[in-house]
């Protein structure tokens, strides 16, 4: 299978590293190309071993092309390959919020798959939805569900809950850089240094996720184990309740989803 990358940014590079690390598809099967930046394709060819994607004629060895660019270029890069994707081609489309619709006004009806990963696909560990089009067969599901196992876990849904799916994992890495940025600088303003905070709070992280993953109970049962009365986690949980904190992160993820049904209006016919 004869891979394309049209965008070559940091998405692009996620999943490709994560398919070649993990010997799902090899280098010489993965072509990238994007709107002009050649260093960069170069810097992918040179770190990966794929190919660069050099002539239109290539298209009808496209298998499966993954659109990539950012969701404002799609119909200008849609536009610009119309004529030239083969009938057999499957598209994924990573793109947050442009419908199956907008896809199939410019390259028409055929086998599309919306795919929300995120950038932990380079190590092996996204949190990735999939959503399919009627077109596509079970054979091309399948493939499609092996190539994002691949990079991680993934579960199918509908187009419509995408917008949550993205607003949820799709974004979800940064809300978590976020917090870690604050828990970073705390630790070194309380006289740790930089290293000492990052082996504690990334392990704290990862601990926990394990913690929720293995023992399956509910977020809030996991933090009353923490949290003793009179002790520090309540001292600390009773800033983050007076900040309302909570309820600013779940407004946060709402306005994600928001946008994300933004930029599929912004793209209809
Ligand atoms: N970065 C992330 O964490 C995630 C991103 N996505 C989606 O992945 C897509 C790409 O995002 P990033 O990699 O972060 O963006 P990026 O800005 O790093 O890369 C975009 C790439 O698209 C290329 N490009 C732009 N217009 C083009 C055109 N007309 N033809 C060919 N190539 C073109 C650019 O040259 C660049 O290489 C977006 O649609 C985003 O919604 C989805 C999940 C997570
Ligand atoms: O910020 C964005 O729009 C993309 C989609 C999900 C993560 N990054």
């Amino acid at each position: 299978m004869n891979i394309l990358f049209i965008g070559a940014g940091s998405m692009a590079e996620a999943l490709l590293r994560g398919w070649v690390q993990q010997d799902v598809v090899l280098p010489q099967n993965i072509y990238v190309t994007n709107r002009s930046n050649k260093e960069r394709l170069s810097e992918l060819q040179a770190k990966y071993g794929v190919n660069i994607f050099s002539d239109n004629a290539q298209f009808a060895q496209m298998d499966l092309i993954v659109l990539a660019m950012k969701p404002k270029d799609a119909e200008t890069s849609l536009q610009a390959i119309q004529q030239h994707v083969a009938p057999h081609t499957i598209v994924v489309s990573v793109l947050a919020g442009i419908p199956v619709a907008t896809i199939e006004r410019f390259i028409g009806k055929r086998s599309i798959a919306r795919v929300m990963p995120n950038t932990s696909a380079s190590l092996g560990m996204s949190a990735s939805g999939i959503a399919f089009n009627d077109a596509m067969t079970d054979e091309q599901k399948s493939y499609c569900l092996t190539l994002v196992a691949a990079v991680g876990k993934v579960v199918e849904v509908t187009e419509e809950q995408l917008h949550a799916v993205t607003a949820l994992s799709g974004s979800g890495p940064a809300y978590i850089y976020y917090m870690m940025e604050a828990f970073f600088h705390a630790g070194e303003q309380l006289g740790l240094d930089k290293e000492t905070v990052r082996t504690l709070m990334t392990q704290t992280v990862a601990g926990s996720a394990a913690m929720l993953e293995t023992l399956g109970e509910e977020p809030a049962v996991l933090r009353k184990q923490v949290t003793s009365p009179g002790g520090t986690t309540e001292a600390g949980i009773g800033v983050l309740e007076a900040h309302h904190v909570k309820a600013a992160i779940e407004a946060c993820v709402y306005r994600a989803a928001a946008r994300s049904e933004e930029l599929a209006k912004t793209t209809k016919a």
